[in-house]
Protein backbone atom coordinates (compact mmCIF):
# COMPACT_ATOMS: atom_id res chain seq x y z
CA UNK A 1 0.00 0.00 0.00
CA UNK A 2 1.14 2.83 -1.11
CA UNK A 3 2.25 5.72 2.12
CA UNK A 4 -0.92 7.72 3.12
CA UNK A 5 -0.62 11.62 2.83
CA UNK A 6 -2.59 13.61 5.06
CA UNK A 7 -4.21 17.04 4.54
CA UNK A 8 -1.14 18.92 4.57
CA UNK A 9 1.36 16.56 2.56
CA UNK A 10 2.81 14.51 5.51
CA UNK A 11 2.95 10.91 5.63
CA UNK A 12 0.16 9.07 7.91
CA UNK A 13 2.03 6.48 10.25
CA UNK A 14 0.08 3.54 10.82
CA UNK A 15 -1.62 3.56 14.30
CA UNK A 16 -3.66 1.52 16.46
CA UNK A 17 -7.19 2.56 17.59
CA UNK A 18 -9.68 1.38 19.42
CA UNK A 19 -12.90 1.42 18.57
CA UNK A 20 -15.87 1.03 20.90
CA UNK A 21 -19.51 0.27 19.55
CA UNK A 22 -17.19 -1.20 16.35
CA UNK A 23 -20.17 -3.51 15.71
CA UNK A 24 -22.54 -1.14 15.00
CA UNK A 25 -23.83 0.62 11.86
CA UNK A 26 -21.48 3.41 11.68
CA UNK A 27 -18.53 1.10 13.26
CA UNK A 28 -19.15 -1.52 10.65
CA UNK A 29 -18.68 0.74 7.78
CA UNK A 30 -15.73 2.41 9.71
CA UNK A 31 -13.93 -0.93 10.02
CA UNK A 32 -14.66 -1.70 6.52
CA UNK A 33 -12.87 1.39 5.26
CA UNK A 34 -10.19 1.23 7.72
CA UNK A 35 -9.36 -2.39 6.55
CA UNK A 36 -9.88 -1.59 2.83
CA UNK A 37 -7.94 1.75 1.91
CA UNK A 38 -5.78 2.06 5.56
CA UNK A 39 -2.49 0.41 7.24
CA UNK A 40 -4.17 1.25 10.49
CA UNK A 41 -4.91 -1.33 12.96
CA UNK A 42 -8.06 -2.24 14.80
CA UNK A 43 -9.08 -3.42 18.44
CA UNK A 44 -13.08 -3.93 17.69
CA UNK A 45 -15.47 -3.55 20.80
CA UNK A 46 -18.97 -4.00 21.16
CA UNK A 47 -20.85 -6.42 22.17
CA UNK A 48 -21.93 -7.97 19.16
CA UNK A 49 -20.37 -8.51 15.77
CA UNK A 50 -22.85 -9.99 13.37
CA UNK A 51 -22.44 -6.27 11.18
CA UNK A 52 -18.68 -7.06 10.93
CA UNK A 53 -17.60 -11.06 10.74
CA UNK A 54 -17.32 -10.87 7.10
CA UNK A 55 -14.22 -8.76 8.24
CA UNK A 56 -12.96 -11.13 10.81
CA UNK A 57 -13.25 -14.24 9.65
CA UNK A 58 -11.40 -15.43 6.69
CA UNK A 59 -7.73 -15.08 7.92
CA UNK A 60 -6.78 -15.08 3.73
CA UNK A 61 -7.90 -11.38 2.95
CA UNK A 62 -5.24 -8.93 3.03
CA UNK A 63 -6.49 -7.37 6.57
CA UNK A 64 -5.72 -10.67 8.33
CA UNK A 65 -4.23 -9.68 12.06
CA UNK A 66 -5.07 -5.89 11.45
CA UNK A 67 -8.76 -6.40 13.17
CA UNK A 68 -9.15 -7.80 16.44
CA UNK A 69 -12.90 -8.57 18.12
CA UNK A 70 -13.28 -8.48 21.64
CA UNK A 71 -16.54 -8.96 22.95
CA UNK A 72 -16.66 -6.61 25.62
CA UNK A 73 -19.99 -4.80 27.28
CA UNK A 74 -17.87 -1.64 28.35
CA UNK A 75 -20.25 -1.08 31.80
CA UNK A 76 -18.35 -3.57 33.59
CA UNK A 77 -15.43 -4.93 32.11
CA UNK A 78 -12.29 -4.27 33.28
CA UNK A 79 -10.44 -5.44 29.79
CA UNK A 80 -11.56 -2.02 28.98
CA UNK A 81 -8.28 0.56 30.08
CA UNK A 82 -5.79 -1.98 29.16
CA UNK A 83 -7.28 -1.67 25.58
CA UNK A 84 -7.40 1.77 25.32
CA UNK A 85 -4.35 1.95 26.59
CA UNK A 86 -2.95 0.16 24.02
CA UNK A 87 -4.22 2.45 21.06
CA UNK A 88 -3.03 5.44 19.65
CA UNK A 89 -6.82 6.72 19.61
CA UNK A 90 -9.81 5.92 20.98
CA UNK A 91 -13.23 6.25 19.01
CA UNK A 92 -16.49 5.63 20.88
CA UNK A 93 -19.40 5.13 19.34
CA UNK A 94 -20.97 2.68 22.06
CA UNK A 95 -24.48 4.20 22.56
CA UNK A 96 -28.69 3.48 22.38
CA UNK A 97 -29.51 5.59 19.90
CA UNK A 98 -32.83 4.55 18.77
CA UNK A 99 -35.95 7.16 20.00
CA UNK A 100 -38.26 4.17 20.51
CA UNK A 101 -36.30 3.78 23.51
CA UNK A 102 -35.48 7.48 25.04
CA UNK A 103 -38.70 7.71 26.22
CA UNK A 104 -39.51 4.01 26.81
CA UNK A 105 -35.86 3.24 28.55
CA UNK A 106 -34.96 6.77 29.81
CA UNK A 107 -33.03 5.12 32.66
CA UNK A 108 -30.88 2.46 29.86
CA UNK A 109 -30.73 6.09 27.67
CA UNK A 110 -28.68 8.21 30.08
CA UNK A 111 -26.47 5.63 31.56
CA UNK A 112 -25.61 4.59 28.09
CA UNK A 113 -24.99 7.67 26.50
CA UNK A 114 -23.38 9.49 30.11
CA UNK A 115 -22.68 7.19 32.74
CA UNK A 116 -21.09 3.93 30.35
CA UNK A 117 -19.04 6.94 28.39
CA UNK A 118 -17.19 8.12 31.78
CA UNK A 119 -14.69 5.16 32.23
CA UNK A 120 -13.61 6.08 28.50
CA UNK A 121 -13.09 9.62 28.53
CA UNK A 122 -11.31 9.51 31.57
CA UNK A 123 -9.09 6.42 30.37
CA UNK A 124 -8.34 9.03 27.44
CA UNK A 125 -7.55 11.97 29.66
CA UNK A 126 -5.27 9.88 32.09
CA UNK A 127 -3.35 7.72 29.95
CA UNK A 128 -2.87 11.09 27.13
CA UNK A 129 -5.19 9.02 24.48
CA UNK A 130 -6.86 10.64 21.68
CA UNK A 131 -10.27 10.28 21.59
CA UNK A 132 -12.86 11.05 19.04
CA UNK A 133 -16.47 10.61 20.50
CA UNK A 134 -19.75 10.10 18.85
CA UNK A 135 -22.64 12.77 19.75
CA UNK A 136 -25.02 13.78 17.79
CA UNK A 137 -27.19 16.32 15.95
CA UNK A 138 -30.06 16.32 18.87
CA UNK A 139 -28.34 18.30 21.30
CA UNK A 140 -29.70 21.26 19.46
CA UNK A 141 -33.02 19.57 19.94
CA UNK A 142 -35.75 21.83 18.54
CA UNK A 143 -34.87 25.13 16.41
CA UNK A 144 -35.25 28.65 17.56
CA UNK A 145 -37.29 29.09 14.64
CA UNK A 146 -40.12 26.73 15.61
CA UNK A 147 -41.06 28.73 18.82
CA UNK A 148 -42.24 31.53 16.24
CA UNK A 149 -45.97 32.15 14.75
CA UNK A 150 -45.94 30.14 12.13
CA UNK A 151 -46.95 32.88 9.78
CA UNK A 152 -43.50 34.43 10.83
CA UNK A 153 -41.45 35.44 8.07
CA UNK A 154 -38.37 34.86 10.38
CA UNK A 155 -39.33 30.92 10.23
CA UNK A 156 -37.77 31.56 6.64
CA UNK A 157 -34.72 33.36 7.69
CA UNK A 158 -31.79 30.30 7.97
CA UNK A 159 -30.59 32.44 11.11
CA UNK A 160 -33.73 30.81 12.98
CA UNK A 161 -32.86 27.28 11.36
CA UNK A 162 -29.47 26.31 10.71
CA UNK A 163 -27.69 24.24 13.09
CA UNK A 164 -23.72 26.08 14.34
CA UNK A 165 -21.64 24.23 16.10
CA UNK A 166 -20.09 27.33 18.08
CA UNK A 167 -23.62 29.43 18.22
CA UNK A 168 -26.61 27.31 18.42
CA UNK A 169 -27.92 27.11 21.57
CA UNK A 170 -29.34 23.05 22.47
CA UNK A 171 -32.91 23.40 23.48
CA UNK A 172 -35.10 20.18 24.28
CA UNK A 173 -38.21 19.42 25.91
CA UNK A 174 -39.94 19.45 29.13
CA UNK A 175 -38.00 17.30 31.49
CA UNK A 176 -41.46 15.16 31.33
CA UNK A 177 -40.60 14.64 27.44
CA UNK A 178 -38.33 12.07 28.27
CA UNK A 179 -37.47 11.55 24.67
CA UNK A 180 -35.11 14.44 25.33
CA UNK A 181 -33.12 11.87 27.91
CA UNK A 182 -30.70 10.74 25.22
CA UNK A 183 -29.62 14.35 24.15
CA UNK A 184 -29.76 15.79 27.13
CA UNK A 185 -27.02 12.69 28.40
CA UNK A 186 -25.04 13.68 25.01
CA UNK A 187 -24.99 16.92 26.18
CA UNK A 188 -23.74 16.24 28.91
CA UNK A 189 -20.35 13.93 28.02
CA UNK A 190 -20.49 16.90 25.14
CA UNK A 191 -19.64 19.41 27.91
CA UNK A 192 -17.57 17.04 30.29
CA UNK A 193 -14.91 16.12 27.38
CA UNK A 194 -14.65 19.44 26.37
CA UNK A 195 -14.05 20.32 29.95
CA UNK A 196 -11.34 17.25 30.06
CA UNK A 197 -10.01 19.51 26.72
CA UNK A 198 -10.02 22.80 28.36
CA UNK A 199 -8.58 21.60 32.21
CA UNK A 200 -6.36 18.44 31.65
CA UNK A 201 -5.64 18.76 27.85
CA UNK A 202 -7.22 16.03 26.29
CA UNK A 203 -6.83 15.79 22.79
CA UNK A 204 -10.89 15.22 21.74
CA UNK A 205 -12.86 15.95 18.61
CA UNK A 206 -16.71 15.60 19.10
CA UNK A 207 -18.79 14.09 15.91
CA UNK A 208 -22.71 14.98 15.56
CA UNK A 209 -24.52 13.06 12.82
CA UNK A 210 -26.77 14.57 11.16
CA UNK A 211 -28.80 11.23 10.33
CA UNK A 212 -26.21 8.96 8.80
CA UNK A 213 -28.22 6.32 6.64
CA UNK A 214 -27.17 3.35 4.25
CA UNK A 215 -27.27 -0.50 4.28
CA UNK A 216 -26.83 -2.09 7.53
CA UNK A 217 -28.77 0.32 9.88
CA UNK A 218 -30.31 -1.09 12.90
CA UNK A 219 -32.59 -4.16 12.32
CA UNK A 220 -35.58 -5.51 10.45
CA UNK A 221 -37.95 -6.38 13.22
CA UNK A 222 -38.59 -10.18 13.28
CA UNK A 223 -35.78 -11.17 10.90
CA UNK A 224 -32.45 -9.82 12.60
CA UNK A 225 -33.93 -7.85 15.54
CA UNK A 226 -37.08 -8.48 17.96
CA UNK A 227 -40.54 -8.77 16.11
CA UNK A 228 -41.95 -6.19 18.70
CA UNK A 229 -38.73 -3.55 18.43
CA UNK A 230 -38.87 -0.30 16.76
CA UNK A 231 -35.55 0.43 15.01
CA UNK A 232 -34.77 4.58 13.01
CA UNK A 233 -36.78 5.14 10.59
CA UNK A 234 -34.81 4.15 7.00
CA UNK A 235 -35.46 0.47 9.06
CA UNK A 236 -38.73 0.89 9.64
CA UNK A 237 -39.87 2.16 6.69
CA UNK A 238 -38.29 -0.45 5.00
CA UNK A 239 -39.65 -3.19 7.14
CA UNK A 240 -43.12 -1.95 5.88
CA UNK A 241 -41.80 -1.49 2.32
CA UNK A 242 -40.65 -5.04 2.46
CA UNK A 243 -44.03 -6.73 4.33
CA UNK A 244 -46.14 -4.67 1.62
CA UNK A 245 -47.88 -3.02 4.71
CA UNK A 246 -48.37 1.30 4.86
CA UNK A 247 -45.45 3.61 5.81
CA UNK A 248 -46.47 4.68 9.11
CA UNK A 249 -46.28 8.54 9.71
CA UNK A 250 -45.52 9.76 12.89
CA UNK A 251 -47.93 13.01 13.48
CA UNK A 252 -48.39 13.06 10.09
CA UNK A 253 -44.69 13.25 9.12
CA UNK A 254 -44.17 16.46 9.15
CA UNK A 255 -40.69 17.23 10.89
CA UNK A 256 -38.04 17.43 8.79
CA UNK A 257 -34.69 15.84 8.59
CA UNK A 258 -31.39 15.68 6.24
CA UNK A 259 -29.97 12.66 5.46
CA UNK A 260 -26.40 12.02 4.51
CA UNK A 261 -25.20 8.69 3.01
CA UNK A 262 -22.92 6.57 5.18
CA UNK A 263 -20.37 6.10 3.00
CA UNK A 264 -19.77 10.00 2.35
CA UNK A 265 -20.68 10.59 5.93
CA UNK A 266 -17.19 7.70 6.77
CA UNK A 267 -14.76 9.84 4.33
CA UNK A 268 -15.51 12.85 7.17
CA UNK A 269 -14.41 10.33 9.84
CA UNK A 270 -11.50 8.87 7.87
CA UNK A 271 -10.53 13.06 7.69
CA UNK A 272 -10.77 13.53 11.54
CA UNK A 273 -8.66 10.13 12.17
CA UNK A 274 -5.81 10.70 10.12
CA UNK A 275 -5.25 14.74 10.52
CA UNK A 276 -5.09 15.53 14.09
CA UNK A 277 -4.06 18.33 14.07
CA UNK A 278 -6.80 19.39 12.35
CA UNK A 279 -9.51 17.98 14.11
CA UNK A 280 -8.45 17.82 17.35
CA UNK A 281 -10.31 20.36 19.65
CA UNK A 282 -13.13 20.41 17.57
CA UNK A 283 -17.19 19.82 17.18
CA UNK A 284 -18.06 19.04 13.98
CA UNK A 285 -21.18 18.65 12.34
CA UNK A 286 -21.22 15.57 9.43
CA UNK A 287 -24.42 15.45 7.42
CA UNK A 288 -25.88 16.95 3.89
CA UNK A 289 -27.74 20.28 4.14
CA UNK A 290 -28.94 19.39 -0.05
CA UNK A 291 -31.08 16.51 1.25
CA UNK A 292 -33.65 18.16 3.05
CA UNK A 293 -37.25 16.43 3.33
CA UNK A 294 -39.90 15.93 5.27
CA UNK A 295 -40.83 12.07 6.80
CA UNK A 296 -43.32 12.51 4.37
CA UNK A 297 -41.23 13.09 1.72
CA UNK A 298 -38.94 10.60 2.61
CA UNK A 299 -42.33 7.80 2.79
CA UNK A 300 -42.94 8.86 -0.83
CA UNK A 301 -39.25 8.68 -2.22
CA UNK A 302 -38.63 5.46 -0.38
CA UNK A 303 -41.91 3.63 -2.06
CA UNK A 304 -41.07 5.03 -5.25
CA UNK A 305 -37.10 4.30 -4.78
CA UNK A 306 -38.43 0.28 -3.83
CA UNK A 307 -41.19 0.20 -6.34
CA UNK A 308 -38.15 0.50 -8.74
CA UNK A 309 -35.51 -1.78 -6.70
CA UNK A 310 -38.46 -4.41 -6.18
CA UNK A 311 -40.27 -4.48 -9.20
CA UNK A 312 -43.13 -5.12 -7.32
CA UNK A 313 -46.45 -2.85 -7.46
CA UNK A 314 -47.15 0.23 -5.28
CA UNK A 315 -49.78 -0.32 -2.86
CA UNK A 316 -53.58 1.43 -3.45
CA UNK A 317 -52.41 3.30 0.11
CA UNK A 318 -48.68 3.48 0.44
CA UNK A 319 -48.66 5.50 4.06
CA UNK A 320 -51.08 6.10 7.04
CA UNK A 321 -50.93 8.58 10.12
CA UNK A 322 -50.14 7.58 13.57
CA UNK A 323 -49.85 9.29 16.76
CA UNK A 324 -46.76 9.63 18.17
CA UNK A 325 -48.00 8.60 21.76
CA UNK A 326 -49.58 4.93 19.64
CA UNK A 327 -46.30 4.92 17.85
CA UNK A 328 -43.40 5.63 20.53
CA UNK A 329 -45.92 5.96 23.45
CA UNK A 330 -45.93 8.84 26.44
CA UNK A 331 -43.01 11.17 26.59
CA UNK A 332 -41.88 11.06 22.93
CA UNK A 333 -41.57 14.49 21.62
CA UNK A 334 -39.97 15.66 17.78
CA UNK A 335 -37.18 17.70 16.48
CA UNK A 336 -38.63 19.94 14.07
CA UNK A 337 -36.22 20.75 11.48
CA UNK A 338 -32.49 19.37 11.19
CA UNK A 339 -30.12 21.49 8.80
CA UNK A 340 -26.13 21.32 9.84
CA UNK A 341 -23.93 24.33 9.02
CA UNK A 342 -20.64 23.02 7.24
CA UNK A 343 -18.40 25.69 7.98
CA UNK A 344 -16.34 24.34 10.27
CA UNK A 345 -15.70 20.93 8.71
CA UNK A 346 -15.54 22.49 5.29
CA UNK A 347 -12.53 24.89 6.56
CA UNK A 348 -11.02 22.23 9.31
CA UNK A 349 -10.76 19.36 6.69
CA UNK A 350 -12.34 20.06 3.16
CA UNK A 351 -14.76 17.57 3.54
CA UNK A 352 -18.23 17.95 1.13
CA UNK A 353 -21.13 15.13 1.35
CA UNK A 354 -21.86 13.58 -2.50
CA UNK A 355 -24.85 11.33 -2.52
CA UNK A 356 -28.25 12.87 -3.60
CA UNK A 357 -30.99 11.25 -1.35
CA UNK A 358 -32.30 9.13 -4.72
CA UNK A 359 -29.22 7.47 -5.17
CA UNK A 360 -28.80 7.12 -1.22
CA UNK A 361 -31.84 5.50 -1.78
CA UNK A 362 -31.26 3.60 -4.31
CA UNK A 363 -28.13 1.77 -3.01
CA UNK A 364 -29.86 1.28 0.37
CA UNK A 365 -33.31 -0.25 -1.16
CA UNK A 366 -31.27 -2.52 -3.15
CA UNK A 367 -29.54 -3.75 -0.55
CA UNK A 368 -32.04 -4.30 1.71
CA UNK A 369 -34.51 -5.79 -0.62
CA UNK A 370 -31.23 -8.59 -1.77
CA UNK A 371 -30.78 -9.11 2.10
CA UNK A 372 -33.92 -9.75 3.24
CA UNK A 373 -36.70 -9.75 0.77
CA UNK A 374 -36.37 -13.64 0.41
CA UNK A 375 -36.16 -13.87 4.24
CA UNK A 376 -39.85 -12.14 5.09
CA UNK A 377 -41.64 -13.86 2.46
CA UNK A 378 -40.49 -17.16 4.22
CA UNK A 379 -41.70 -15.76 7.59
CA UNK A 380 -44.65 -14.23 6.50
CA UNK A 381 -45.49 -18.03 4.64
CA UNK A 382 -45.58 -19.62 8.15
CA UNK A 383 -48.61 -20.33 9.61
CA UNK A 384 -49.17 -18.67 12.92
CA UNK A 385 -49.85 -19.99 15.89
CA UNK A 386 -53.30 -19.73 16.98
N1 LIG B 1 -26.58 6.74 12.70
C1 LIG B 1 -26.82 8.03 12.91
O1 LIG B 1 -27.35 8.71 12.07
C2 LIG B 1 -26.43 8.67 14.20
C3 LIG B 1 -26.93 9.95 14.41
C4 LIG B 1 -26.54 10.63 15.56
C5 LIG B 1 -25.69 10.03 16.47
N2 LIG B 1 -25.21 8.79 16.24
C6 LIG B 1 -24.29 8.24 17.25
O2 LIG B 1 -23.30 7.45 16.63
C7 LIG B 1 -22.99 6.32 17.43
C8 LIG B 1 -23.13 5.04 16.63
O3 LIG B 1 -24.42 4.96 16.09
P1 LIG B 1 -24.93 3.77 15.15
O4 LIG B 1 -25.94 4.36 14.24
O5 LIG B 1 -23.79 3.02 14.60
O6 LIG B 1 -25.71 2.88 16.25
P2 LIG B 1 -25.69 1.31 16.50
O7 LIG B 1 -26.71 1.01 17.53
O8 LIG B 1 -25.78 0.57 15.22
O9 LIG B 1 -24.24 1.06 17.10
C9 LIG B 1 -23.91 1.19 18.46
C10 LIG B 1 -23.10 -0.05 18.85
O10 LIG B 1 -22.66 0.12 20.19
C11 LIG B 1 -22.75 -1.12 20.84
N3 LIG B 1 -22.87 -0.92 22.28
C12 LIG B 1 -23.86 -0.26 22.92
N4 LIG B 1 -23.65 -0.31 24.25
C13 LIG B 1 -22.51 -1.01 24.44
C14 LIG B 1 -21.79 -1.41 25.59
N5 LIG B 1 -22.24 -1.11 26.82
N6 LIG B 1 -20.66 -2.11 25.42
C15 LIG B 1 -20.23 -2.44 24.20
N7 LIG B 1 -20.86 -2.09 23.05
C16 LIG B 1 -21.99 -1.39 23.19
C17 LIG B 1 -24.01 -1.76 20.26
O11 LIG B 1 -23.98 -3.19 20.45
C18 LIG B 1 -23.92 -1.34 18.81
O12 LIG B 1 -23.28 -2.32 18.03
C19 LIG B 1 -23.89 6.42 18.66
O13 LIG B 1 -23.20 7.01 19.71
C20 LIG B 1 -25.02 7.33 18.22
O14 LIG B 1 -25.59 8.02 19.29
C21 LIG B 1 -25.58 8.08 15.14
O1 LIG C 1 -41.97 4.45 11.22
C1 LIG C 1 -41.58 5.61 11.47
C2 LIG C 1 -40.36 5.90 12.15
C3 LIG C 1 -40.01 7.22 12.37
N1 LIG C 1 -40.80 8.24 11.96
C4 LIG C 1 -40.38 9.66 12.13
O2 LIG C 1 -39.19 9.85 11.34
C5 LIG C 1 -38.35 10.83 11.94
C6 LIG C 1 -36.94 10.28 12.03
O3 LIG C 1 -36.90 9.23 12.94
P1 LIG C 1 -35.58 8.41 13.32
O4 LIG C 1 -36.06 7.13 13.95
O5 LIG C 1 -34.67 8.23 12.18
O6 LIG C 1 -34.91 9.26 14.45
P2 LIG C 1 -34.59 10.82 14.63
O7 LIG C 1 -34.12 11.43 13.38
O8 LIG C 1 -35.76 11.46 15.28
O9 LIG C 1 -33.43 10.72 15.70
C7 LIG C 1 -32.20 10.10 15.38
O10 LIG C 1 -31.37 11.15 15.06
C8 LIG C 1 -30.07 11.26 15.48
C9 LIG C 1 -29.47 10.13 16.27
O11 LIG C 1 -28.86 10.61 17.41
C10 LIG C 1 -30.31 8.98 16.58
O12 LIG C 1 -29.93 7.94 15.75
C11 LIG C 1 -31.77 9.24 16.55
O13 LIG C 1 -32.06 9.88 17.77
C12 LIG C 1 -39.03 11.22 13.25
O14 LIG C 1 -39.76 12.40 13.04
C13 LIG C 1 -39.97 10.07 13.54
O15 LIG C 1 -41.09 10.46 14.30
C14 LIG C 1 -42.00 7.96 11.30
O16 LIG C 1 -42.75 8.88 10.92
N2 LIG C 1 -42.35 6.65 11.08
Amino acid sequence: MAARMDLDGRPIKPMTICMIGAGGFIGSHLCEKLMAETPHKVLALDVYNDKIKRLLEPDSLPWAGRIEFHQINIKHDSRLEGLVKMADLTINLAAICTPADYNTRPLDTIYSNFIDALPVVKYCSENSKRLIHFSTCEVYGKTIGSFLPKDSPLRKDPAYYVLKEDTSPCIFGSIEKQRWSYACAKQLIERLIYAEGAESGLDFTIVRPFNWIGPRMDFIPGIDGPSEGVPRVLACFSNNLLRREPLKLVDGGQSQRTFVYIKDAIEAVLLMIENPDRANGHIFNVGNPNNEVTVRQLAEMMTQVYTKVSGEPMLQSPSIDVSSKEFYGEGYDDSDKRIPDMTIINKQLGWNPKTSLWDLLESTLTYQYRTYAEAIKKSMAKPTAS
